[in-house]
């Protein structure tokens, strides 16, 4: 058998008649939740009073405070801020948690740097989709899916592992597949591809080629059309098919200056530093200052982040997607409204 594993790979049986709890109705939680409960599982969710609790209720669930939600269930599904398990944990999660459990995870951040450590009598395992929460579900509604780690810590029932692929079947990942992992590695694996590629790098390569483009004189809106809307172009034809795809379908003008001037700019100087970023993660640095920013209630977090919200890109980003009723708005709004718009 491969070592990817897909939908005809995996027993649900495993699965069917436990409750599971999703705790956070976030990113994460409401996919799940939502892609469980149309696989046929029986889902609660727990959670806090606010703003997700009314859409958990809107989406039809049955919403628990947390402590109850864990008591109420077999398979525990921790989706809340990483920031804020450990105090949750301790405070609702660990008291009510029973013999023959399942603790599970889509991060291992808290057990890996000890900042959760399970009792000895559950099972304790993640499921990690490698994808944004709103992705997971949208994938899932159009029959497709987003592509999941699993993997066990603590195997109390002899069953662990065969929980963690039925769960990660039941959101979709056996459509795209599912591949076993440690939670070592899917913890610093993560951390890292957020940091230096996915998010941290694509947007300071974005912000790099944008102000590049606007300081020599060249209009913003030229500078946006042509190093952030048309990334995702190029994105999804290395989705679809990797690099050979993407440029099979770019000018051989554009692949003549990917392989000459691409090396110019990201390069072995490059990959130095993303090794700097890789050894801070394994060290542990880069969770205990996450940590302790938090603690501290986010200083630096919220100045980066306001400051961000008022560059060029975001602005003259804002105005134009809004005159592109085919883009999604930002996830936070309703894209209900959208849709109207577009079929109108
Ligand atoms: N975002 C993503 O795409 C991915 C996330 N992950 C992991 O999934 C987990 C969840 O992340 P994500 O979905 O982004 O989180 P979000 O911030 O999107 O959602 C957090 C949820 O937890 C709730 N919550 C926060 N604090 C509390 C509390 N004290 N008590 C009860 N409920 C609370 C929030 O409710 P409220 O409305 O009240 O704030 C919200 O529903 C993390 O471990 C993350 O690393 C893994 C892969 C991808
Ligand atoms: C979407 C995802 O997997 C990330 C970027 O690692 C995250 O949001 O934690």
């Amino acid at each position: 058998m491969s070592k990817v594993l897909y939908e005809k790979d995996i027993q649900k049986e495993v699965l069917q008649g436990k409750k599971i709890a999703v705790i956070g109705y976030g990113s994460q939680g409401h996919a799940h939740a939502l892609n469980l409960r149309e696989s046929g599982y029986d889902v609660v969710i727990g959670l806090r009073a606010g703003k997700s609790q009314q859409k958990a209720e809107e989406d039809g669930f049955t919403v628990y405070p947390v402590a109850e939600a864990v008591s109420e269930s077999d398979v525990i599904m921790i989706l809340l801020p990483d920031e804020n398990q450990k105090q949750v944990y301790e405070e609702s999660i660990k008291p009510n948690l029973a013999a023959g459990n399942a603790l599970v995870f889509a991060h291992g951040f808290n057990v890996h740097f000890s900042q959760i450590v399970p009792p000895s009598d559950v099972d304790v395992f993640l499921v990690a989709p490698k994808g944004p929460g709103h992705l997971v579900r949208r994938t899932y509604e159009s029959g497709a899916g987003v592509p999941a780690l699993y993997g066990v810590y603590q195997d109390y029932t002899g069953s662990a592992k065969e929980l963690a692929l039925a769960y990660a079947q039941g959101i979709g990942a056996g459509r795209a597949g599912i591949l076993e992992t440690s939670f070592q590695e899917e913890t610093e694996t993560d951390l890292f591809g957020e940091q230096a590629v996915l998010c941290g790098g694509v947007t300071s390569l974005v912000k790099a080629g944008f102000e590049t483009l606007t300081e020599a004189g060249y209009q913003p809106e030229v500078a946006y059309f042509e190093c952030m809307h048309e990334l995702k172009l190029i994105v999804d034809l290395l989705y679809e098919g990797g690099l050979e795809n993407m440029r099979y379908s770019i000018s051989d003008t554009a692949q003549w200056g990917d392989f000459v001037s691409g090396p110019r700019v990201v390069n072995e100087d490059t990959k130095a530093r993303m090794k700097d970023v890789l050894t801070d993660i394994q060290t542990g640095k880069f969770a205990k200052d996450w940590i302790l920013e938090n603690q501290a209630g986010r200083p630096q977090f919220n100045a980066i982040n306001a400051a961000e919200n008022k560059h060029q890109i975001e602005t003259v980003g804002r105005e134009l997607r809004d005159l592109m009723p085919f883009v999604k708005q930002p996830i936070q709004t309703k894209q209900k409204e959208v849709k109207q718009h577009v079929t109108n």
